[in-house]
C-alpha cells in the first residue's frame, strides 16, 4: 500500500531549544486507520499541528504524497482535512455557508457538492439546521459541523483529533461508518483518541506516544507480541507502554 503521509524523525515543539517531540517517525498508508494514542501531554496534538503545517520542525519532516508543507503549502493542504478537538466555527456564518465555504476552498464543483452534502446532513441529523448560526448549536452539533466539512471534501488524508468527545452515540456510529467507507475508498486516517476500546476495534495500527517519543507502534497483534502477552487489550498495552506496568 502506498504511503499518503510520512513523518520522518520529527523533532519539534513550541520553543526551538526545548522540543516536545523527539525523532517521531511513522506513516499513514492508503486504506488504513491509525490510532495515535498517549497520555495527556504525550504530544499527540503537537504531532498533529506539525502535520497540518502549523508548526515548523526543528528536525525531520512531514510529507504528504511526496511534498512538504514548505515546498507547496496549497497542494499539501488540499490532500487533507482536519477535524479539531475543539470546533472552530465562524459565528456569523450559517451551517450551509460553512459547507459552501469548504466546497469553495477545495474547488468542489456544484454537482459534487449537491450530491455529497445532503446525505451527509441527513446522516448527522443536521438537514433541518442548515440556516442555523453556530451560537444556536450544542457542543456536539458544533463538532458535527466540523465532521460535515471534513467529509464533504473527500480528501486522501483525514487528521482527526479526539473525535468522540461531545458526540452522541448515533453521531459516533455515523462518524465511524464514514471513516470505514472512506478508508475502503482509499483514504488514510490518523485519529488521536483516549477511547481505547473504540480505537482497538476500528484502527488498523497504533502509535503510542509517551513524553514526545514513540514507545510502541504496530498492529494490535504486533503490540501484543512486543509485550509478550497475546491477549492483551489496547488498554493493557497502553498502560504497559506509558507506565511500564505489567498486566
Ligand atoms: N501552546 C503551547 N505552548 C507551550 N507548550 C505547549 C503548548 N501546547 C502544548 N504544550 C506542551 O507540549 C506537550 C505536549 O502537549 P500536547 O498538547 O501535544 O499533548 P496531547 O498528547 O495532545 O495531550 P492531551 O491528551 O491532553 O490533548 C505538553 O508538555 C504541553 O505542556
Amino acid at each position: 500500500m502506498k504511503n499518503i503521509l510520512e513523518v520522518t524523525n520529527l523533532t519539534g515543539g513550541y520553543t526551538y531549544d526545548r522540543p516536545v517531540l523527539h525523532d517521531v517517525s511513522f506513516s499513514v498508508r492508503a486504506r488504513e486507520v491509525i490510532g495515535l494514542i498517549g497520555l495527556n501531554g504525550a504530544g499527540k496534538s503537537t504531532t498533529i499541528k506539525h502535520i497540518l503545517g502549523l508548526m515548523e520542525p526543528v528536525k525531520g519532516k512531514t510529507v504528504i504524497h511526496g511534498t512538504t508543507f514548505k515546498e507547496a503549502p496549497e497542494t499539501y493542504r488540499s490532500h487533507l482535512s482536519y477535524i479539531p478537538e475543539t470546533p472552530i466555527l465562524y459565528e456569523e456564518m450559517t451551517l450551509w455557508e460553512h459547507l459552501q465555504m469548504m466546497a469553495m476552498a477545495y474547488n468542489l464543483d456544484e454537482t459534487t457538492f449537491e450530491t455529497r452534502v445532503h446525505p451527509l446532513l441527513k446522516e448527522f441529523n443536521m438537514d433541518n439546521k442548515v440556516t442555523w448560526f453556530p451560537s444556536h448549536f450544542s457542543k456536539g452539533m458544533r463538532q458535527k459541523v466540523m465532521i460535515l466539512c471534513a467529509f464533504l471534501v473527500e480528501p486522501d488524508l483525514y487528521i482527526i483529533d479526539e473525535p468522540f468527545v461531545g458526540l452522541d452515540p448515533l453521531g459516533i456510529h455515523s462518524l465511524l461508518e464514514l471513516i470505514e467507507t472512506r478508508k475502503n475508498n482509499g483514504a488514510g486516517i490518523l485519529m488521536s483518541t483516549h477511547i481505547l476500546p473504540t480505537a482497538q476495534q476500528y484502527c488498523d495500527r497504533f502509535i503510542i506516544l509517551h513524553e514526545g517519543k514513540i514507545v510502541m507502534q504496530g498492529t494490535l497483534e504486533e503490540l501484543q507480541a512486543q509485550m509478550g502477552h497475546p491477549h492483551a487489550t489496547l488498554d493493557d498495552i497502553y498502560i504497559y507502554a506509558s507506565r511500564g506496568k505489567k498486566v
